[in-house]
């Protein structure tokens, strides 16, 4: 069925055609798909790293302006194999600003088992997640913890209302638009979408809290996904980045488990049941929906819990072992904690998947197979399966309809498509240029903040320490950095004492981050999917962004055959 709701508007045209800048006459497009939605460049595969040499040479310099030891960082640690032992690898510390450099002491580090352990692994190693997504998040979660705990426990969550309200992006002047944009609704009986949360029979609670994150109205996807959820339906959910999917399936979900409040069940040896259990990609997702959960349900009496890797195992299992309405994992950790019998399914009533498309990828689908099939695991139809992403290949959907029971389809404006509100420019630079290119870029607009994604972990590494050296403020997140280091590193672009971000895409998916004015394809993703989800890191709820990608003709289309160098490590995706 198509549910035309609002029939005064039409679909919404994207706010800013894609500038293509230099010459661009080899820019071959894709004719399946339109650039003005964020997609159609072609797949390719770049090569990369190519100044790694330079970084070595260079690499003494950083070490020369450490200063407080606070968050070394350590080099050798992607490793196949022989590479991975902790004696042999450079330390390299930065965390820029000369504030936060290893000293190179590989044994003064602290965390040392951590990473020591950490490393030569890589692909194979155990062989759970193929593509080794997340980086640690591969290994550290079963084999690694068991040999060797993982020392580092997270800030304890804040408990300070004000602070817990404030992760909220306002909303920008493009936010209504949203109304405009058509929604299509698939499947049997779909209710009523809602007009205003007022109007939506939350709960007080939930009402007063929604108040007070400072939603005046819902966006699209929370219209539709709210009622259907409330009305125990199953959902995929998919309307473009930054519009609000978090709260359209946490919104209703509180709501249910307060209308409708179970005993918290605790089976023997603090076995936990949760009672909704929701799934990310990534550790930094995964601690943002567990915000977004504590802020929503503020107030009452439900417990959220959380569990990701890179973390002490133990305080995480003592938290989630005091019993929880709502898990948030990632895939790992989760199966951790359930081959540990320290958490059950027996009591789900609501399974999400949050990045759907990514966890029914190859390489998560065999932690969601696990998942939905454990024998602990009620049966489809007596708990509710919500899927949300803002990209949904066609493929992929087919393979999630095993694990939903009736369930609806909504699409806000094209599955797929970019966020209308980023502005996308193309620049054709070569690969040599790219740094100075970079540099000039942000010395263009200083002071603004800008998320810079790069291919490869090393590259990411490059970038930072060479923005650092120039007396640029910046962070690098990326799988083969220390939990802790993850966490400072994104903490600094947050609050805005750094304000470059260089990333692999560890960080392109859900994360919402204030102000983020540029973000920068230093090296273009190899998917248009990836694409979509990295440039929606601006532009949200009705901000406008800004997209600026480096593209080399040469490298990227001309040499589309050409793959990572063998010598390198392929499986730097992350
Ligand atoms: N109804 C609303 N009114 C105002 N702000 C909202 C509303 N709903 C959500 N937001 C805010 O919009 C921002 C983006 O929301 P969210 O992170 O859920 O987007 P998303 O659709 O999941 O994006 P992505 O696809 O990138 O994961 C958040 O800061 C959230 O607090």
């Amino acid at each position: 069925m198509d549910d035309d709701w609002d029939e005064n508007c039409d679909v919404v045209q994207p706010q800013h055609q894609p500038t293509i800048q230099n010459n661009f006459s080899n820019y071959d497009v894709d004719e399946g798909h339109s650039l003005s939605r964020g997609r159609g460049f072609p797949t390719f595969i770049e090569e990369n790293g190519s100044n790694y040499d330079d970084f070595n040479k260079g690499s003494n310099s950083f070490e020369e302006r450490r200063g407080r030891g606070g968050y070394g960082y350590d080099r050798g640690g992607r490793g196949r194999g022989g590479r991975g032992t902790r004696g042999g690898g450079r330390d390299r510390g930065y965390e820029n600003g000369g504030d936060n450099f290893d000293d190179g002491e590989r044994g003064e580090r602290h965390e040392r088992g951590e990473r020591g352990r950490g490393r030569g692994r890589g692909r194979g190693g155990r062989g759970f997640r193929p593509t080794g997504d997340g980086g640690g998040e591969t290994n550290e979660e079963a084999g690694d913890d068991k040999k060797t705990p993982v020392t580092y426990v997270p800030p304890e969550p804040t408990e300070n209302e004000d602070e817990i309200f404030s992760s909220t992006i306002s909303s920008g002047i493009n936010f209504d638009k949203f109304d405009c944009i058509a929604v299509k609704v698939t499947g049997e009986n779909p209710p009523r979408a809602i007009e205003s949360f007022e109007t939506a029979n939350l709960r007080n609670y939930v009402l007063n809290n929604i108040l007070k994150s400072g939603y005046k109205k819902p966006t699209p996807i929370q219209k539709h996904a709210i009622p259907i959820i409330m009305n125990g339906r199953d959902l995929m959910g998919c309307a473009q980045t930054g519009s609000g999917k978090t709260a359209a399936f946490l919104l209703p979900i509180i709501n249910t488990l307060l209308q409708d409040l179970r005993e918290l069940v605790v089976g023997p040896n603090g076995c936990a049941q949760p009672q909704v259990v929701i799934v990310a990609p990534t550790r930094e997702l995964t601690i943002q929906i567990f915000n977004e959960a504590r802020k929503f349900s503020y107030g009452s009496i439900l417990k959220i819990a959380v569990a990701y890797g890179g973390t002490a195992v133990r305080h995480q299992g003592d938290n989630i072992s005091r019993g929880c309405h709502i898990l948030v994992a990632t895939p790992g950790r989760l199966h951790d904690f359930v081959d540990r019998n320290r958490v059950s399914f027996d009591s789900v009533r609501f399974v999400v998947l949050d990045e759907a498309d990514r966890m029914l990828d190859m390489g998560f689908m065999p932690s969601v197979e696990k998942m939905m099939d454990h024998p602990t695991m009620v049966n489809i139809t007596e708990r509710q399966t919500l899927m949300f992403s803002a990209t949904f290949p066609e493929d992929i959907q087919h393979l999630a309809g095993r694990f939903l029971n009736n369930y609806l389809f909504v699409a806000v404006g094209v599955v797929g498509g970019a966020s209308t509100d980023v502005e996308q420019i193309f620049h054709q630079v070569i690969k040599y240029e790219k740094q100075n290119t970079l540099k000039k870029l942000i010395e263009e607009n200083d002071g603004k903040r800008i998320l810079v994604f790069v291919e490869t972990k090393r590259n990411a590494d490059f970038i930072a320490a060479m923005l650092s050296e120039q007396q640029m403020l910046t962070s690098s997140i990326h799988g083969d950095r220390m939990q802790r280091e993850r966490e400072e590193a994104l903490h600094n672009f947050k609050s805005g004492r750094h304000f470059i971000l260089v990333a692999t895409a560890v960080a392109a998916r859900g994360l919402d981050i204030k102000n983020v004015d540029i973000v920068v394809n230093y090296d273009l993703p190899k998917s248009i999917d990836e694409y979509v989800h990295r440039i929606g890191r601006t532009g949200r709820v009705g901000n406008r962004g800004k997209a600026v990608s480096f593209f080399d003709s040469d490298q990227n289309f001309n040499n589309a055959s050409t793959t990572v160098d063998q010598g390198q490590e392929p499986d730097e995706e992350w």
